[in-house]
């Protein structure tokens, strides 16, 4: 497939671009089940992130689903593929300086391992958003659960489509225990401790 290609290497390297930036960038990676909380816990970290000077982008699946990836059902194939385009989006986002926060079911381990290895280590940090089935049921903030239910709606997460949990995230958020905001300060004290959103600038 990549056969008589060559590969334009930029003059500015991302490394420059994170200097423009005033910080580094990296890929926040959120997955669970459909109603743990991933959307709400990105857009209140964007929130937090830009009070800070963060430059931020949300790759959101329900969003994309609606253009890059229209085309995708929630097949095996229509998910990994999801995945994998959502993982090269989100790579060049990081190369171009802008932190990443992508909100995807993302069901499939090897799958968000493939997109892990797009990255070097420090910048894919995998959040595992953690939450009991029954919870999401109950919560059902876009009554999907209840689709399942009364309208025989199939194939869906933790349902009757497998999730996979990752073995070893970076973060491990339990959405049924932690409130909304402290979800989001243990990210932030995350990325702090880990030098993540150190000012970076031309010595
Ligand atoms: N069958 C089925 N299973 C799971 N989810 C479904 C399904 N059909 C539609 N939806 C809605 O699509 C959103 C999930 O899209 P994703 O792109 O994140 O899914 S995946 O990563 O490709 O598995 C998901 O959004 P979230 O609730 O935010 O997770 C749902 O709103
Ligand atoms: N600690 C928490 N973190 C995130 N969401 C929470 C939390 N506690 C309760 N919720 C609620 O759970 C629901 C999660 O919905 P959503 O963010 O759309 O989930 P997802 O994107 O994973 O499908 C929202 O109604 C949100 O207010």
């Amino acid at each position: 497939m990549t056969r008589n290609l060559v590969w334009a290497k930029p003059n500015i390297d991302s490394y420059q671009k994170n200097i423009l930036s005033g910080h580094s960038s990296f890929t926040l990676w959120l997955t669970g089940l459909s109603g743990s909380g991933k959307s709400t816990l990105a857009q209140e970290l964007e929130v937090k992130l830009y009070d800070m000077g963060v430059h931020t982008v949300i790759l959101d699946g329900d969003n994309l689903r609606h253009g890059l990836c229209r085309d995708l059902d929630f097949s095996e194939y229509g998910r990994l593929e999801n995945i994998r385009r959502v993982g090269e989006v989100s790579k060049l986002f990081v190369d171009s300086g802008i932190v990443t926060l992508v909100s995807l079911i993302s069901p499939y381990r090897e799958a968000r391992d493939e997109v892990r290895n797009l990255f070097d280590d420090e910048s894919f940090i995998e959040v595992f958003v953690k939450c009991g089935i029954d919870t999401c049921i109950k919560r059902d903030p876009k009554g999907l659960y209840q689709k399942v239910k009364k309208e025989g709606l199939r194939g869906f997460t933790g349902i009757d489509s497998p999730y996979e949990e990752p073995f070893n995230p970076e973060i491990v958020i339990d959405t049924e225990i932690s409130t909304i905001e402290e979800c989001v300060v243990t990210i932030i004290d995350y990325l702090k401790s880990h030098e993540r959103l150190n000012v970076i600038s031309k010595s």
